[in-house]
């Protein structure tokens, strides 16, 4: 579960999160859109403890973030653009790596159905993460949440740059994530993805979130429509 509560980062004069209230709920998977410097990555930088609000909470699973950082950490995965692997290390090793480092330790067999589900193809479980590409990184993030028992994964921006069916197959972990349990809060600028995979979204514009809905309750052309008048942009479309 992801509780923020009237959430304040302010740098200098730049208030870059204002009062954002946002709640995402275990199975549930909310994307969160808006323009660059938005304050997208600032909140998830809260949630994982990496910036303290000036202002309200940033609470998972009932632990206030930054009172205990470790605790809310090991109940959190985090998948940014680029994810950082042990690039000596073979898919294996560093999904093991992270699991024990979690407390949950894995069998090989284990490791290797976690990175295979996540559909990382068996031949390249035992290969250096140096060699992989990006949308294979991606993968090893998603077996990495399944493996450490994750109940909250944040994303910044996972499937940016990712050729279509690489973006595809990622979905597809995602949401299965998402079906067992896990609370995912996804900053993003796809609004297809949004629309595909998200059960809920929310617009933020200069750190104040302008809109939420239910992906249910619009179609794509509805939420282009939205968000470019939420962005001012509103004659470009
Ligand atoms: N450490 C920092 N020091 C000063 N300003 C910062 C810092 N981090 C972020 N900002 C500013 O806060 C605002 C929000 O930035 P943030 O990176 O959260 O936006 P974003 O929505 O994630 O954008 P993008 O889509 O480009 O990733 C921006 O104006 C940014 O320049």
């Amino acid at each position: 579960m992801i509780n923020i509560e009237g959430l304040v980062r302010r740098f200098g004069a730049h208030t870059a999160v204002d009062q954002l209230t946002l709640t995402v709920a275990p199975g549930e998977l909310y994307a969160l859109l808006g323009p660059n410097g938005a304050g997208k990555s600032t909140t998830i930088a809260c949630l994982l403890g990496f910036e303290r609000p000036d202002e309200g909470r940033a609470v998972i699973d009932g632990i206030d973030v930054a009172s205990d950082p470790d605790a809310a950490r090991s109940r959190t995965a985090y998948i940014p653009e680029q994810v950082s692997l042990y690039e000596a290390f073979t898919g294996i090793e560093n999904v093991a790596y992270f699991a024990e480092l979690a407390g949950h330790p894995r069998s090989r067999e284990e490791l290797s159905a976690l990175l295979s589900e996540a559909g990382l193809q068996a031949d390249a479980h035992d290969r250096r993460t140096g060699t992989y590409s990006k949308g294979m990184r991606q993968k090893v993030g998603i077996a990495i949440a399944q493996a450490k028992q994750a109940q909250v994964l944040l994303l910044d921006e996972p499937t940016s740059g990712l050729d279509p069916a690489s973006a595809h197959e990622f979905s597809t972990a995602l949401r299965r994530l998402r079906d067992r349990g896990t609370a995912i809060l996804m900053a993003t600028h796809d609004l297809y993805r949004t629309m595909r995979d998200a059960d809920r979204v929310g617009i933020l514009v200069a750190g104040r979130l302008v809109e939420e809905h239910k992906t249910s309750d619009l179609a794509e052309h509805d939420l282009e429509a939205m968000y470019l008048r939420a962005v001012g942009a509103v004659e470009a479309a």
